[in-house]
């Protein structure tokens, strides 16, 4: 009998986040829209490596704020904007230059299933308010301009066909079409964007259009909601369970309900006692920024070690891809899907559908960390030796049999005083990270 939420808190407060999420452990994330055509940002920071000030919003390496960070008027968009287009040049006018010309979305759908994702969040609407779907609110869309396309409804239904699940991403409180004032700190940030209650039911609408015409299995607000409008979320909120009953939600609904907390780059907190999820871009930018070097990308290696940490502190993991304007996948994001299938594929047991250990991981060194799964009555240990191609850790309190899931890994593991010792010779195709199951 499928539950039905009334419009309360406390009806909502009875969903239970659902399996599908639990289970799931890795999503991609995709920032695709205008920004996407300048494709710029300076290569600055990781967002909560230094203060949300005016230093980092007049020096913003996320390419999807270009609106904003060329809109305070200074800064190194500002001047690549005047240089490249010219000052009069206005952002609304990439509207007619993004085309997507070489997109095809079950290409897209069959990559995001070899790099072993479970789920897909997609861009509806970012802080530029420009919509990649045909909205009766507004005709600055996709359908209307650039793409001609229902880019939401095209993906969905790629990414459905190869049996992941579909989420939207909402930019719920900043909409640079309702209130642009230039943001050069947190305060504008939360504080001014689109201030109206004119704005709230436009939010309000648009979430309502998103969930009827696409059912998304995650419902993924960004920033906050408008202030004028946080009555009307319970209602919006049990509307969405009961349309989609295993659908799930983030905290960033002014902190009032969520299913998963979120963590982004280096900013946010997490707790192993309840569902987070943690994203980030493959280098310092959700969009696409086509000046971004090599060195400023997250390398296999690396991605595979935040993939380990966050399942095994109870987390999923969200990576984002940024497409270019013209629908293709760059070549260094696509290269670190793959490695992460690969590498999912053989080791993939251990994390799938496992759930948090009650033994916290444990970190020898910057390098060398052991993490912990358990799934069907199995223990997995999990050692990461970054960038070692040989490793000895005993791990105190285990006892028993412990078979690498990679044939390739070569390990001797001997019983010491309480633990076992586990000495890796060679992690085989395992980017430095080898997976035991303790039977
Ligand atoms: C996924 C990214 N989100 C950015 C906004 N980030 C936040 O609002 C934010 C970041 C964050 C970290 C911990 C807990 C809550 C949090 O909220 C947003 O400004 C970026 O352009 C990109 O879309």
């Amino acid at each position: 009998m499928k539950k039905r939420y009334a419009s309360t808190w406390e009806s909502l407060k009875e969903h239970q986040v659902p399996k599908w999420y639990e289970d799931g452990k890795f999503g991609i994330f995709i920032h695709w829209g205008l920004y996407s055509v300048p494709a710029f940002a300076p290569q600055t920071w990781e967002l909560g490596e230094v203060p949300p000030d005016e230093t980092w919003f007049s020096n913003n390496p996320y390419a999807e704020w270009y609106y904003n960070s060329i809109n305070v008027g200074y800064g190194p968009s500002y001047d690549y904007h005047v240089q490249k287009y010219g000052k009069d040049f206005k952002y609304e006018q990439f509207a007619d230059m993004w085309k997507a010309e070489k997109w095809n979305p079950a290409e897209w759908a069959r990559l995001f299933k070899k790099a072993g994702a479970e789920y897909v969040v997609l861009t509806t609407k970012h802080h530029d308010g420009f919509c990649l779907f045909p909205s009766e609110y507004t005709d600055y869309n996709a359908w209307r301009r650039g793409p001609q396309r229902d880019i939401v409804g095209d993906l969905t239904d790629a990414v459905r066909e190869e049996k992941l699940r579909m989420g939207l991403y909402y930019s719920g409180i900043v909409d640079w079409t309702f209130a642009d004032d230039p943001i050069l700190n947190n305060e504008d940030l939360f504080h001014t964007a689109s201030p109206t209650f004119a704005y709230a039911d436009y939010a309000y609408n648009q979430s309502m259009e998103l969930i009827d015409r696409y059912a998304p299995s995650v419902f993924w607000n960004d920033i906050g909601w408008p202030r004028q409008g946080e009555q009307n979320l319970p209602y919006l909120l049990s509307h969405y369970y009961n349309t989609v009953e295993d659908g799930v939600v983030n905290d960033r609904f002014n902190d009032l309900f969520h299913d998963f907390t979120t963590k982004e780059y280096q900013s946010g907190s997490a707790n192993r006692r309840e569902k987070w999820e943690m994203c980030r871009g493959m280098g310092l930018s959700f969009g696409y920024n086509a000046m971004e070097s090599d060195d400023k990308i997250i390398s296999i290696e690396d991605a595979i070690s935040l993939l380990v940490s966050t399942v095994a502190n109870n987390g999923n993991l969200l990576l984002n891809i940024g497409p270019r304007a013209d629908g293709t996948i760059p070549e260094e994001q696509e290269k670190r899907l793959l490695a992460i299938g690969e590498w999912l594929r053989v080791n993939g047991e251990a994390i799938y559908g496992s759930r948090c250990s009650s033994r916290e991981s444990i970190k020898y060194t910057d390098q060398i960390q052991v993490h912990f799964t358990e799934r069907e009555g199995a223990l997995y240990v999990l050692i990461d030796a970054k960038g070692r191609s040989q490793v000895a850790v005993t791990v105190p309190g285990l006892r028993g049999n412990a078979i690498p899931l990679d044939p390739e890994v070569d390990a001797e593991i001997t019983a010491v005083d309480g633990g076992l010792c586990f000495t890796v010779k060679n992690f085989g195709s395992s980017q430095n990270i080898a997976v035991f199951r303790l039977n």
